[in-house]
């Protein structure tokens, strides 16, 4: 795919961290919208819906907590989402390696999509935990309750209640959200960028708009297909023990109350983040892996 440089997947993983913090900071109040619309409580008539769309929600949690309301549950993902994304380049550039001995042999598109795919198995390890806090988090604030004072101590709580397994709760659909998406997402960018790149020029020269672009387009394409299990996963994760018993009971269950769309809920929080959060991913990567190139040329 016209992949010029060596991959290096220790530079991919700082680089990363750089990308997952740009991300988080550009994101994250539409992903606590998107999680309270996932999980706000079925009203019985349309008069006692709590949020009526993503404006209402984005309006009420303003008006009502201020704008921080926006950025409740941020320590953790704070803590976590840096290290996924690092983790998640990381994955990615060393599926890329194992599957490219010759760095001028170009990768073809399937060996992009398993490097991808190998960036969302390992990031698992430490997104299931952290999406678990951060939902609960998210939904007790909307909700009204203070069951939590922060991410360190539901994550206590959660492991002395019940053990690792109430931690991890939800780890099944992270990897069905997160291992195809992953694929897809970087997929997608890579294809873009070369896509992008004028003739008989290098794609490390491409501008910051055609990045922007590709990065953002990556980001919805990624949420195209990783929205219906993060629906099921958000439901999952936060509902009371006890009340799914496992993967296809969410399913089932989500499907009879409130039909097909219902996995769709959230889709304009979700989609209006998409783009500039994975733009200011993308871009945050690019700038950070030139920066390594320049003052780090061998790690
Ligand atoms: C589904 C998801 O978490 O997507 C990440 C980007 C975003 O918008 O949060 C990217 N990645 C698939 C690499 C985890």
């Amino acid at each position: 795919m016209g992949e010029e440089a060596r991959v290096s997947p220790l530079k991919n993983f700082v680089a990363g961290g750089v990308a997952g913090a740009c991300l988080l900071l550009a994101g994250h109040p539409l992903d606590t919208i998107k999680v309270r619309l996932q999980t706000q409580p079925k009203a019985p008539c349309a008069q006692y819906v709590l949020y009526r769309g993503t404006y209402d929600c984005f309006r009420k949690t303003v008006t009502k907590e201020g704008v921080l309301g926006l950025y409740k549950g941020m320590g953790a993902p704070l803590a976590g989402v840096a290290p996924m994304m690092a983790i998640s380049f990381f994955g990615f550039g060393l599926g890329k390696q194992l599957q490219q001995p010759d760095p001028n042999k170009p990768l073809t598109h399937t060996q992009i999509f398993l490097s991808g795919c190998l960036g969302g198995v390992f990031t698992t390890v430490i997104v299931a935990p952290g999406e678990r806090i951060k939902c609960l988090l998210q939904v007790q604030a909307s909700g009204g309750s203070s069951r939590y004072a922060g991410p360190v101590d539901c994550a206590i709580r959660l492991y002395k209640t019940q053990g690792i397994r109430s931690v991890y709760k939800g780890t099944v659909l992270t990897l069905i959200r997160d291992v195809p998406s992953n694929g897809l997402y970087f997929l997608t960018y890579e294809f873009l960028k070369n896509f992008l790149t004028p003739e008989g020029q290098s794609v490390s020269q491409l501008s910051t708009p055609k990045i922007l672009l590709a990065g953002g387009i990556a980001g919805i394409l990624n949420w195209t297909i990783a929205l219906p299990p993060d629906v099921l996963k958000s439901n999952f994760q936060t509902a009371p023990d006890g009340k799914y018993r496992g993967v296809v009971d969410v399913l089932r269950t989500l499907l009879r109350e409130e039909g097909p769309k219902s996995l769709y809920k959230g889709f304009n929080a979700v989609f209006l983040r998409a783009f500039p959060a994975n733009a200011a991913c993308f871009l945050g990567f690019e700038m950070a892996l030139k920066g390594l190139n320049a003052f780090a040329p061998s790690l």
